[in-house]
């Protein structure tokens, strides 16, 4: 694969070590790498993690409510099922590759090891505009879906949930797909879902409430007061908007935050609870920013996440740091809520000037952790109370979050390089014990 389409949407051909935009996975592959220099692990064993075991391809066939036919291309990336079945998220995107997919499937497979979850890595991707797409025809998509991956799917292989473009409801139609074609019900073929058909409480805002706490960790540890501490969040979807949320109930100022359609700032804070996210209102950051007194919406292009707070959040899509904004940004921490948007040249820049950049693997992990939840639920039939979702997500976060700053400080690396370390230990000697290799 030497072509691909990052997540902002550009096309390139990437071949030059120095090139932007990168693809998720040149950017996975370097910073792999990158990592692996701290660390004592068979080459061989980084040589293979560099590759996917498979990607499956499918043509998803739709019936557009009209009565023609189109036909939209899927892929699930499966990377490492070394510590246990694969696991990632489904996103619906009209800009998203084959190479971004196996790119998020490696990801994946850092994440699930750094918060130390008995899975592997995955990540499935369908190339369309779900925003063009009326209700019957995601669920007709979803479903068709569902039956072509079903033979590389299931509770013990492989296990789907929400990414960009899909949510609760779509894991649902995805579970109930598969179930018919199996003959019984089968709630651990996807987390996500919601309760009342095996989904777990807490999964929806897990991944902004994971980036809220690892926010909040992070700037204790820099000796910032939480209270009072400014932040921007880029993106007001399913992690953005809780992140947000939860951030604001905790005493932070949210001052800026913003979707595809534009951005809002008020320098004394949002009222983030006031602001729908997309799925819950159209336009709804841009009409707050219209409605509310001392507000503004700011001009189209005017990133908030170089605006002067201490934390911004980039929590929508890939490739939004570049070498060409990465000495624009101002602060001295990010927290990564979106999967990869920082590019490898970007990160290099950021930490040559003291930038402390909280990766995604640490960060947004939550979602996978109460996906993890979820399916311990579904394999006992019993269910946990919201309050037990949080305490267990709160404690696998500080664990998580200790081991990589333990990493941090006795081998004085970045944060991603440490929670690469801390995982790439985990996966190496699970390898090495299985006798796997490479
Ligand atoms: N959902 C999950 O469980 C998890 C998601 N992630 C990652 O988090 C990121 C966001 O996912 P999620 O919240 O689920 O996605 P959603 O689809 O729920 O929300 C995405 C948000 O990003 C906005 N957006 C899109 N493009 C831009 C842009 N160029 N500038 C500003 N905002 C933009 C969207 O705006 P609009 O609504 O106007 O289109 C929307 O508000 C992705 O990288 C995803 O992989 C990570 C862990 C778990
Ligand atoms: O909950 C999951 O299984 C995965 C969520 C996801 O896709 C992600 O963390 O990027």
């Amino acid at each position: 694969m030497s072509t691909g389409t990052a997540g902002t949407g550009e096309k390139r051909v990437a071949t030059d070590e120095q090139q932007e935009p990168e693809s998720a996975l040149e950017t996975a592959r370097r910073q792999l790498e990158h990592a692996a220099a701290h660390l004592d692990v068979d080459p061989g064993v980084i040589e293979r993690l560099k590759h996917p075991t498979t990607v499956h391809h499918v043509a998803v066939p739709l019936e557009r409510d009209d009565g023609s036919v189109e036909v939209f291309t899927g892929y699930r990336a499966q990377h490492d099922d070394v510590r246990g079945p694969y696991k990632g998220g489904l996103r619906f995107h009209p800009d998203v590759s084959e190479e971004e997919c196996v790119g998020l499937s490696m990801w994946m497979t850092w994440k699930c090891a750094v918060m130390d979850l008995p899975f592997g890595g995955g990540k499935g991707v369908v190339v369309v505009n779900p925003k063009e797409l009326s209700t019957n025809e995601k669920e007709r998509l979803t479903r068709r879906f569902a039956e072509e991956l079903r033979k590389f799917v299931g509770p013990k292989k492989d296990i789907p949930a929400p990414d960009m473009g899909t949510d609760a409801q779509t894991m649902a139609w995805f579970m109930d797909a598969y179930s018919m074609q199996e003959g019984e019900t089968i709630p651990g073929v996807v987390t996500g879902k919601p309760p009342v058909v095996g989904g777990s409480e807490g999964r929806e805002e897990a991944p902004g409430r994971s980036v809220a706490i690892i926010t909040r960790e992070a700037a204790e540890y820099y000796d910032y007061d939480p209270h009072g501490l400014t932040v921007v969040v880029q993106g007001y979807g399913s992690v953005g908007a809780n992140a947000a949320r939860l951030l604001d109930d905790w005493g932070a100022d949210v001052v800026a935050v913003s979707d595809s359609g534009g951005a809002v700032h008020d320098q004394t804070a949002l009222d983030t609870h006031a602001i729908s996210s997309f799925a819950e209102q159209p336009n709804a950051v841009t009409d707050y920013g219209a409605d509310t007194d001392g507000a503004n919406v700011l001009d189209e292009g005017r990133d908030i996440i170089e605006l002067d707070v201490d934390v911004p959040i980039p929590a929508a899509v890939g490739n939004v740091i570049t070498v060409d904004n990465a000495t624009d940004i101002r602060a001295d921490i990010v927290v990564e809520g979106a999967n990869g948007p920082t590019t490898f040249a970007a990160d290099e820049t950021l930490a040559e000037r003291g930038v402390h950049v909280i990766p995604d693997i640490l960060a947004n992990a939550g979602g996978v952790t109460v996906s993890y939840f979820e399916w311990l639920q579904d394999i006992n039939r019993r269910t946990w109370t919201l309050e037990q979702i949080h305490s267990e997500l709160e404690s696998e976060m500080l664990s998580a979050w200790d081991a990589v700053r333990t990493e941090v400080e006795a081998k004085e690396i970045t944060w991603r390089d440490a929670a690469y370390v801390v995982a790439l230990d985990r996966i190496a000697e699970a390898k090495s014990v299985r006798g796997l290799w490479p």
